[in-house]
């Protein structure tokens, strides 16, 4: 929770001020009935009317500084509850890049979203809350009970008695609410990500006709919620009526006994008035309390959560500096390389070893699952390896500062990841200094030039949301020459020509033979012809790797490629056996 604190910097001043002028306001709330009890007592009694106005314009007076006193909190609330919001959402959005893919997996990107959203909101309202009202509604609680102590502590007595009793409400009606409100918004949770998962597959929704059974989970979950929500507020239904029973009866023994001590001369009417009024802000003091403590327990909560990844430490340790590359050292070198995901699970790469020089092409071919991924993962430093080591230019990957491994490592993912924005923007990202010139010389390599040329707008062609309005191929020729915009050393294509159909993936690789010389090349694909003219041929199976040499060598010594080539009639029957 330490983290939480620093974000009220620069609002310090008005988390103090603020319930400073609440309570200012409070204070003169108090004296309103002993006022009213003089204008009562004296002004009234004697027919003093000018003891009346002056001392009426006196509680004007006081109403018109308290309101000014409730603006001024009111104003420094928002100040500091807004501010202390920003600095919160900014601090966590900063802190989430920071770690690592296996912190991301342990904390779920949905889970990650509500805590930059709706937790941080929670927070927000409850810093704003605390001041407006957690220093006031206990003063006016405590102050009612003093004042009336002073007016007549036998009369006081009935403000003990029943405060407590009060208390006693309040606290068995929020025991059992208070656990429906976390459920609450749980339930909230799980609407927002059932609402943003179905938004987001809506065409494979409508592809496979799960309109209506998607339809059916939605409404159990607004059911669910309803039905929680009704329950609390039946609940917490049951408070006035209680509470105003237990209040009335109070007052009635005002009355009554007041009434007694009036005739005995111990009290005036006035006072009597007076104790009533101190009664009523009592009760609504407590009620006001009460709601503070279910908003404050859900704002602690709340910031727990925040708190919980604030406090979680990246497990990839950044070096100051990068070690020299070491120079005729390989360009890529895995040693005895073996992964296991942190979810547990088999090891999805066990024991491997290879190099490559630079300049180079390495094919990556397997069947789904064993590892191709993983490999390209591992390259980039998305995770460490679980043992063993994998060196760039001689240099293991932990040893370079990560701003560095990803100026050297150039990796376009197997799912095309595009940003609102336009062409250039998206292509900017791989390096914000590129020229018109060079943008379109990466988008001609990675064979997107020509749609681009197409679209009346260019560079500047609008990208909606994720891509939404390109199609598979065009989002991946996108990707595929925003990392080329880098210019890395090395360049991971990681399946990233699976939606281009075979004419334009035999002229990318072409290009990228002819425009890319000096720049290794990681190529990793489900077809043999895509790697097969590569330097070097990695073939992966079930995490192990079962082959590594060109192709004439695999067709040659590796049993699973010349299956792979065999089932992609890329050679013939007879030549496999
Ligand atoms: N984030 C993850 N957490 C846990 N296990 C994972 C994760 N990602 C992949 N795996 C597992 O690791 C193994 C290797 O996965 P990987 O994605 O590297 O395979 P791949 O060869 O790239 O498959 P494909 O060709 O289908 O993309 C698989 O068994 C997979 O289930």
């Amino acid at each position: 929770m330490k983290e939480l604190y620093s974000c009220f910097n620069g609002y310090r001043k008005q988390l103090v001020l603020g319930p400073l002028f609440k309570l200012t306001e409070a204070i003169l709330e108090l004296m309103v009935p002993l006022l009213m009890a003089d204008i009562i007592d004296v002004g009234i009694r004697n027919g003093d009317r000018s003891y009346v106005v002056t001392h009426g314009l006196f509680m004007l007076l006081l109403g018109a500084i308290g309101l000014g006193c409730a603006m001024i909190c009111q104003y420094f609330a928002a100040v500091c509850a807004q501010g202390f919001g920003r600095s919160l959402r900014q601090k966590l959005f900063r802190h989430v890049f920071s770690l690592s893919q296996k912190e991301y997996g342990a904390i779920g990107t949905d889970s990650l979203i509500t805590r930059l959203t709706s937790d941080v909101n929670q927070v927000q309202t409850g810093v704003n809350m605390f001041i407006r009202l957690a220093v006031r509604a206990p003063f006016l609680t405590v102050g009612s009970i003093v004042m009336a102590l002073l007016i007549d502590w036998k009369i006081g007595l009935i403000f003990l008695i029943s405060t407590p009793l009060i208390v006693a409400v309040l606290y068995v009606i929020m025991s059992r609410s208070v656990p429906y409100y976390t459920r609450i918004q749980k339930g909230q949770d799980r609407i927002s990500r059932l609402a943003g998962e179905n938004l987001e597959g809506v065409r494979v929704i409508r592809a496979f006709s799960r309109q209506e059974s998607e339809v059916r989970t939605f409404d159990a979950a607004g059911d669910e919620l309803a039905r929680l929500t009704v329950y609390v507020g039946k609940i917490s239904a049951a408070l006035n009526p209680i509470t105003s029973v237990i209040v009335n009866l109070a007052i009635v023994a005002i009355v009554w006994f007041g009434a007694r001590f009036t005739d005995s001369g111990v009290l005036e009417q006035g006072q009597i008035i007076a104790l009533v009024n101190y009664m009523t802000q009592t009760l609504l003091a407590l009620i006001v309390l009460a709601n503070i403590i279910v908003i404050l327990t859900r704002a602690v909560a709340s910031a727990r959560r925040v708190a919980q990844v604030l406090e979680q430490k990246t497990s990839m340790e950044d070096v100051p500096q990068s070690a020299a590359a070491k120079e005729k050292a390989p360009s890529i070198e895995f040693s005895e390389v073996s992964f296991r995901y942190h979810s547990g699970g088999d090891e999805a790469l066990e024991k491997i070893s290879f190099s490559i020089e630079k300049g180079w092409t390495l094919g990556v071919i397997g069947g789904t699952g064993c590892g191709k991924t993983t490999l390209a993962r591992l390259l980039a430093r998305e995770y460490d390896v679980t043992s063993g080591s994998v060196k760039i230019d001689g240099t293991d990957v932990r040893e370079y500062t990560l701003e560095d491994l990803h100026r050297k490592v150039g990796l376009v993912p197997q799912a095309a990841m595009l940003f609102s924005g336009t062409v250039r923007f998206n292509l900017k990202m791989g390096n914000e200094n590129a020229t018109d010139e060079a943008l379109w010389q990466a988008l001609e390599t990675a064979q997107g030039a020509d749609f681009v040329r197409s679209k009346p707008d260019g560079l500047d062609t609008v990208i909606e949301e994720g891509g939404k309005n390109l199609s598979g191929g065009q989002k991946q020729r996108l990707t595929i020459a925003r990392a080329l915009a880098k210019q890395p050393e090395i360049l991971v294509l990681d399946d990233s020509a699976s939606a281009l159909d075979y004419a334009t993936d035999a002229a990318l690789r072409k290009a990228l033979r002819q425009n890319t010389r000096g720049m290794t090349v990681v190529m990793i694909s489900q077809r043999a012809s895509t790697i097969k003219n590569a330097d070097r041929i990695l073939v992966l199976d079930d995490g192990r790797m079962c082959g590594f040499g060109t192709h004439e060598q695999l067709l040659d010594q590796c049993e699973v490629y010349r299956e792979i080539c065999r089932s992609q009639k890329l050679i013939r029957e007879e030549d496999a056996q």
